[in-house]
C-alpha cells in the first residue's frame, strides 16, 4: 500500500501531541514514544506532572508503570500544541467541550485532531465529532477506537484498533504515524459507526458487570452482549452508521473486551452496582472515568427520540438513575413478549 505522507496533508514533521495525563493518554503516549515516535504529552495538573519527570511514575492512573525518558512530559498547554501535527484528546468525553475551547486560540487549522474518548456528550447527546465539528470546524477530525486497554498497550500487548475518518487521507496519514510492532490500526470511513460503537458499549459492559456482581453466570452476561450489540447497531444505524460497523474491532471487538476484561473500569463499577454499592460510591471506587454513565442517560434519551427500541439499555437506565432493583430488571427482560431471533437476522440482511 502506498503510504500517505505528512505532505499530501499538509503538515510537517509527523509529530504527536497528546493531551490528557489519565490512564489512556499516559499509555498511548508511553508506548508510542518507546517506539520511537515524537510524542509530548500534556498533564494539566502541576503535581501529576511533577511525579511523572522526577519520579517517573503515574501512580493514580497507571500503577507500576515506569514513564520513558523518550516521553516529553508538559504542564505548558501551548507548548505541548505548539508546532505539533497531530493533537490527540485523551479526557474523558464530557470535558472535550472545555479543553477545545481552551485549545482553540492555541491551534492551527492544520493539525489533525484524533480523538480517543468514548461517548456521547452529557445534556447535548452529541458525538465527539459533532462537539469538535462545533468548536474547530476547520481541523480535520479522526477518532481511533477498539478494544485497547491503557494497561495492556502500555506493556506491548498486541492490540487492534480502528482509525476513523471521513476523509480517508486523513486516517491512513494516521495510521501510518501512530501504528507500532504491537498497535495495528484499521481504517473506516464509518465515522458515526466507530464513535457510537466505542460510546454505546460501555452501556453494555456496565450491565456485564452489574450481572456479575449480582451473581448472574456467563449464560446471562452472553445474553446481555449478543442482545446489547443488536440494540447498539439500531440506535447507530438510526443514527447514520452502517451496521456493519458493528461487526468490526470499534463494534463487537471492544463490547467482548469491556464486558469481560478485569481492566474495565466501566465493568468494574457495574460489578461494584451488582453487588449493592451506589452508583456515586461504584465511581468513586474505580477512581477513574466511567464514560457508561453519562453515555447511558444520552443512549436513553437518543431512542425515546428516535423511537428505537433498547429494553436492555432501559433497563441499566433505571438501575442508574431511577434507584431500580437488578433483580427485578432482570425480571422484566426475562419475561419481555415471546418472539423469534429473527429480528436480529433480518436486521443484518437489511
Ligand atoms: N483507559 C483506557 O484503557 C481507555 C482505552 C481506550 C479509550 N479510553 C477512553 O479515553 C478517554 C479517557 O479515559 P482515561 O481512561 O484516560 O480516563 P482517566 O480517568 O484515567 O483520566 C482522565 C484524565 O483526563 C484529565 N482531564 C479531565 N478533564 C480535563 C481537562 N479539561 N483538561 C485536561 N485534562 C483533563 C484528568 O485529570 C485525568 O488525568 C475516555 O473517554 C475513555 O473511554 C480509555
Ligand atoms: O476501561 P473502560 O471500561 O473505560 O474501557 C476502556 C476501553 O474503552 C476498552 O477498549
Amino acid at each position: 500500500m502506498v503510504r500517505k505522507t505528512n505532505s499530501e496533508v499538509n503538515l510537517v514533521n509527523d509529530s504527536i501531541s497528546i493531551l490528557g495525563g489519565g490512564s489512556w493518554g499516559c499509555a498511548l503516549a508511553s508506548m508510542l514514544s518507546k517506539e520511537g515516535k515524537d510524542v509530548t504529552l500534556w498533564v494539566r495538573s502541576h503535581s501529576q506532572y511533577e511525579e511523572m519527570v522526577k519520579e517517573k511514575t503515574n501512580k493514580k492512573y497507571l500503577p507500576g508503570i515506569i514513564i520513558p525518558d523518550s516521553l516529553k512530559v508538559t504542564n505548558d498547554l501551548e507548548e505541548a500544541v505548539v508546532n505539533r501535527d497531530i493533537i490527540t484528546l485523551a479526557v474523558p468525553t464530557n470535558n472535550i467541550r472545555e479543553l477545545l475551547t481552551t485549545l482553540k486560540p492555541i491551534i492551527n487549522k492544520n493539525q489533525i485532531l484524533v480523538n480517543l474518548a468514548k461517548g456521547i456528550e452529557e445534556n447535548t447527546d452529541l458525538r465527539i465529532s459533532d462537539i469538535c465539528n462545533q468548536i474547530l470546524p476547520d481541523n480535520k477530525y479522526c477518532a481511533i477506537s477498539g478494544p485497547s486497554h491503557a494497561e495492556e498497550v502500555v506493556i506491548n500487548i498486541p492490540t487492534a484498533v480502528v482509525c476513523a475518518s471521513v476523509d480517508n487521507k486523513v486516517a491512513e496519514y494516521v495510521q501510518d504515524i501512530f501504528t507500532t510492532s504491537s498497535f495495528r490500526i484499521y481504517t473506516n470511513q464509518d465515522l458515526i459507526g466507530v464513535e457510537l460503537g466505542g460510546a454505546l458499549k460501555n452501556i453494555i459492559a456496565l450491565g456485564a458487570g452489574i450481572s456479575d456482581g449480582v451473581g448472574f453466570g456467563d449464560n446471562t452476561k452472553a445474553a446481555l452482549m449478543t442482545r446489547g450489540l443488536y440494540e447498539i447497531a439500531k440506535l447507530g444505524a438510526a443514527m447514520g452508521a452502517n451496521p456493519d460497523t458493528f461487526s468490526g474491532l470499534a463494534g463487537v471487538g471492544d463490547l467482548i473486551v469491556t464486558c469481560t476484561s478485569m481492566h474495565s473500569r466501566n465493568r468494574k463499577a457495574g460489578i461494584l452496582i451488582g453487588q449493592g454499592y451506589s452508583l456515586t460510591d461504584a465511581t468513586n471506587k474505580v477512581g477513574m472515568v466511567v464514560e457508561g454513565v453519562k453515555t447511558t442517560k444520552a443512549a436513553y434519551h437518543l431512542s425515546q427520540k428516535l423511537n428505537i427500541e433498547m429494553p436492555i439499555t432501559n433497563e441499566i437506565y433505571s438501575i442508574l438513575y431511577l434507584g431500580a432493583d437488578v433483580k427485578i430488571s432482570a425480571t422484566r427482560l426475562m419475561g419481555r413478549e415471546m418472539k423469534y431471533e429473527r429480528d436480529i437476522l433480518d436486521f443484518y440482511k437489511g
